[in-house]
């Protein structure tokens, strides 16, 4: 019964990183990250681009597929203006308890909403349940297979308004081509890259920012 890498993670922000400082946090996983354990988190460099598009829209509503430890998530909610929030959506309950306790640590738990369970199941509930109107950014980082149908599931449940913008991580790697095809060929999007690299890698990765027009 060893310890997973989530847990191990969440063991070394809570020994090298300075609680309530979500900064601190964010680049004691980078550090994790590129010195211990290899893990799938938006990382420092999109990560920086996704800080610009944050601040840019000034979000009050943020849907985020895919918290897995939470770093994004951390990323995201520390940039939100006062009274702006974060929901976020994960399918397993071992990331998510994980992701609670580094979001708890870094002090954003009264910014940023775990939801457990599968997107499909999540999406449809998030009107009634959580007095959602539309979300003013969504970042997709969960199954790349889900991607499209989860965006398309958006736009049927009303989520999706007039300036509402998606951006989605790992459109080059591992890639989400019926996505990218989509939103690039959609009259209702206009699109555009942010060329990266995979998080702590040289392999070449980007962001897909996504506004729809209505
Ligand atoms: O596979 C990747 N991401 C899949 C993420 C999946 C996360 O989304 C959750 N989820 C939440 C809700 C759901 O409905 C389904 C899953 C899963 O429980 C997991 O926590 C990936 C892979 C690489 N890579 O280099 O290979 C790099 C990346 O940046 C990646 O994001
Ligand atoms: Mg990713």
């Amino acid at each position: 019964k060893g310890s997973s890498k989530p847990q191990r993670m969440l063991s070394y922000v809570q020994r090298h990183s300075k609680r309530g400082d979500p900064d601190s946090v964010i680049s004691t996983i980078d550090i994790f990250c590129r010195s211990k354990e290899w893990a799938m988190n938006v990382g420092d460099e999109k990560g920086l681009i996704l800080d610009k598009l944050i601040c840019e829209a000034n979000p009050s509503i943020v849907l985020e597929l895919g918290t897995y430890c939470g770093y994004s998530s951390l990323r995201i909610a520390r940039l939100l203006p006062p009274g702006g929030r974060l929901f976020t959506m994960e399918f397993n309950p071992a990331y998510a308890k994980i992701a609670k306790q580094i979001i708890a640590w870094a002090g954003l738990e009264s910014k940023i909403q775990v939801l457990e369970g599968p997107s499909g199941d999540l999406i449809p509930q998030l009107k009634k349940k959580h007095a959602i109107e539309k979300c003013d950014i969504i970042f997709i980082d969960h199954w790349k297979d889900c991607y499209l149908p989860d965006t398309k599931l958006l736009e049927e449940c009303g989520l999706i308004g007039k300036g509402t913008v998606l951006i989605a991580d790992n459109v080059t790697f591992p890639g989400t081509p019926d996505y990218l095809e989509y939103v690039r060929n959609s009259p209702h999007y206009s699109s555009q890259y942010f060329k990266s690299y995979l998080e702590y890698s040289k392999t070449e990765d980007g962001l897909e920012k996504s506004v729809f027009l209505g």
